[in-house]
């Protein structure tokens, strides 16, 4: 996978591309992770990248020619797949929009800053509008680089254990099951005795449980889009009356 990113600071991301599995993404050639200044595309002699709204207001908008003129450089030696402008109003980004992005061969990220963009770029040059949540930060640099490292991890060869991706909290429509290792006993807390039980089949069902259980207790509504087996359903309705009769007592 080819992944660009368009920024006025590339130097924010060379920690990032250049650390731990992302790092050694890149190493193997899984991925290829570039920044690029899009102020070497502003055609004037300033750089100049941004000006006043139209309209008056405060804050300066990030102009369309230089933004416009580095995506179409890209587009000359491959043609991107997507291009994700970072943007608080965009649609929220989720695990199965990383999912999605990370079946891509290549992908442009543009950064903001300032007041924004301007329009045109929104309506003519992008294919996703992309948001990491409902606050609002001073550029676009860190959604990239979230968005980024939650699509490397998914693609093939990039995690040690393919496995582990796919228990995820979100892969599975729940929130993961609980983690335990050793000391077996620490400080007088013990590791439940279905882990140390080496039986597979209990370990199994131990471990749907607890992630039954987790969803429901801190994020019931993601249970609400998930087809649960009879087997989930009867657990569930052992929870729900769990609860009934501890408000009862
Ligand atoms: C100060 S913000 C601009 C906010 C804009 N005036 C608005 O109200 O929608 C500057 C840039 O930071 C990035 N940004 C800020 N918050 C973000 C979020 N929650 N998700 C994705 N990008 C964000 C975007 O690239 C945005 O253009």
């Amino acid at each position: 996978m080819k992944v660009d990113v368009l920024t006025l600071f590339p130097e924010m991301f060379t920690g990032v591309f250049g650390t731990s599995i992302l790092g050694k993404a890149a190493e193997k050639g899984i991925v290829s992770l570039q920044a690029i200044n899009f102020r070497d595309y502003a055609g004037n002699k300033h750089g100049q990248v941004d000006d006043t709204p139209y309209g008056g207001g405060g804050g300066m908008v990030l102009k369309p020619d230089a933004i416009f003129a580095a995506v179409e450089a890209l587009q000359q030696s491959s043609s991107p797949a997507r291009i994700i402008l970072l943007c608080p109003q965009g649609q929220p980004f989720t695990q199965s929009k990383a999912e999605e992005l990370s079946k891509e061969d290549h992908l442009v990220f543009i950064c903001g800053h300032y007041e924004g963009y301007d329009e045109r770029i929104r309506k003519h040059l992008v294919t996703d509008e992309l948001s990491i949540g409902d606050y609002v930060l001073t550029g676009g640099e860190l959604p990239a680089m979230v968005m980024i490292d939650s699509v490397v991890r998914l693609l093939p060869g990039v995690l040690g254990n393919e496995s582990s991706a796919i228990t995820d909290s979100f892969s599975t429509g729940l929130l993961e099951y609980p983690h335990y290792t050793r000391p077996a006993e620490f400080r007088g807390w013990k590791v439940p005795d279905v882990l140390l039980s080496g039986h597979h089949a209990h370990i199994e069902t131990w471990r749907r449980e607890q992630a039954l259980r987790r969803t429901w207790e801190r994020r019931p509504e993601l249970l609400e889009k998930l087809e649960l087996s009879p087997k989930d359903l009867k657990f569930l309705a052992a929870l729900k009356a769990e609860e009934q009769n501890q408000q009862n007592e």
